[in-house]
């Protein structure tokens, strides 16, 4: 049977949007738009996820993103993503877009963004799950392409909380977008930026001092570099950790060799993500409980995940307050039971 605790209140830090595209989806907008797929069926595109590295799955990630054309496209990418939230008590989600993956192929920015947030606020009203969208700049193109899609996004700059940083992060560090970062604060932007999945800790560093981040995507290569991890958890710098797809990308070659529960016990800010749970074989609930059968978490651990979930998110205090106190009545009730 299920853990209770693994239907904490809880959020959701590092999710692509992109990566919530299910088979059945990809499929049926391939069709609506028109769209030839190199796939036969359902089946025979998840039969296609078997991925040897981060490069492999973004090829074929990129490629599914294709079918993704109109604002209800985008909608219903999200929305799908947002019900499953309510179903696993994912009660605030901060949610990733790329918009260079839609503008370079003449997606106008404006569909892509109103597709997304008509969704999130349909879900505040209907599901009564919160949200925040995080605008990430692809690092395998140039400074130049970063700069000019967050001019794009400044008139959208009330809907958009953060910029941060993905796709391919080897040969990519953070240092080449600094300016970039530099002027997204002086724009009022929070930062993130995946480092440290497949990169060494020294882009952590980079991403902590050059980017000025809130919190690191990933980060798990930080035991590398013990001066590191003690500067994580001095400052509480959260790591948004993703396990199952650590597991599919091969950076752990299974769950059990996952250091989630070491960076936990050394007193990192560590919560628990899917990154992109269409491609990965889980969303949030699934996640945990691959990490808590596969490590042995205790409750604690899940309470300690639940809570950090909130403090590291960017919720205003009142709101991570909040939540926080329905997490105590929740467990207050299972203990009850
Ligand atoms: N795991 C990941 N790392 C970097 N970029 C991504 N984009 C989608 N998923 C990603
Ligand atoms: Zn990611």
């Amino acid at each position: 049977m299920r853990s209770p605790l693994l239907t904490l209140p809880k959020a959701e830090l590092h999710i692509h949007i992109e990566g919530s595209l299910e088979p059945e989806m990809m499929v049926a907008l391939a069709q609506r738009n028109g769209i030839t797929l190199p796939y036969e069926s359902v089946e025979a595109v998840r039969a296609a996820y078997q991925f040897e590295n981060l490069q492999s799955f973004l090829n074929l990630y990129y490629a599914g993103a294709q079918v993704l054309q109109s604002e209800q496209d985008f909608y219903d990418l999200t929305w799908a993503y947002l019900q499953k939230c309510a179903a696993q008590g994912v009660r605030h989600t901060e949610i990733f877009f790329d918009p260079q993956t839609h503008c370079d192929r003449g997606i106008p920015f404006e569909v892509v963004h109103s597709g997304i947030t008509q969704a999130l606020l349909d879900a505040r009203v209907q599901l009564g799950v919160s949200s925040a969208l995080i605008l990430c700049f692809l690092r395998h193109l140039s400074a130049e392409a970063a700069m000019a899609t967050l001019e794009q996004a400044l008139p959208y700059r009330g809907s958009i909380i953060a910029v941060g940083l993905d796709f391919s992060e080897l040969g990519h560090p953070p240092s080449k977008f600094q300016a970039v970062f530099d002027r997204a604060r002086a724009e009022g932007f929070l930062t993130v930026a995946h480092a440290g999945e497949e990169g060494p800790p020294e882009y952590i560093w980079e991403a902590i001092h050059l980017l000025k981040v809130s919190r690191i995507d990933h980060g798990v290569r930080c035991v590398e570099d013990p001066a590191l991890v003690n500067y994580l958890a001095e400052h509480q710098i959260p790591l948004t950790v993703c396990p199952l797809s650590n597991i599919k990308l091969c950076v752990f070659d299974e769950m059990a060799q996952h250091n989630l529960k070491q960076l936990l016990d050394l007193g990192l800010c560590v919560t628990v993500n899917s990154d992109d749970p269409a491609y990965f074989g889980g969303y949030l609930a699934e996640n945990f409980e691959a990490a808590e059968l596969a490590l042995g978490l205790t409750s604690e651990h899940l309470i300690q995940l639940a809570k950090n979930s909130f403090k590291a998110s960017f919720l205003p205090p009142a709101e991570q307050q909040s939540y926080l106190q329905e997490l105590s009545v929740h467990l207050a009730n299972i203990e009850s039971i």
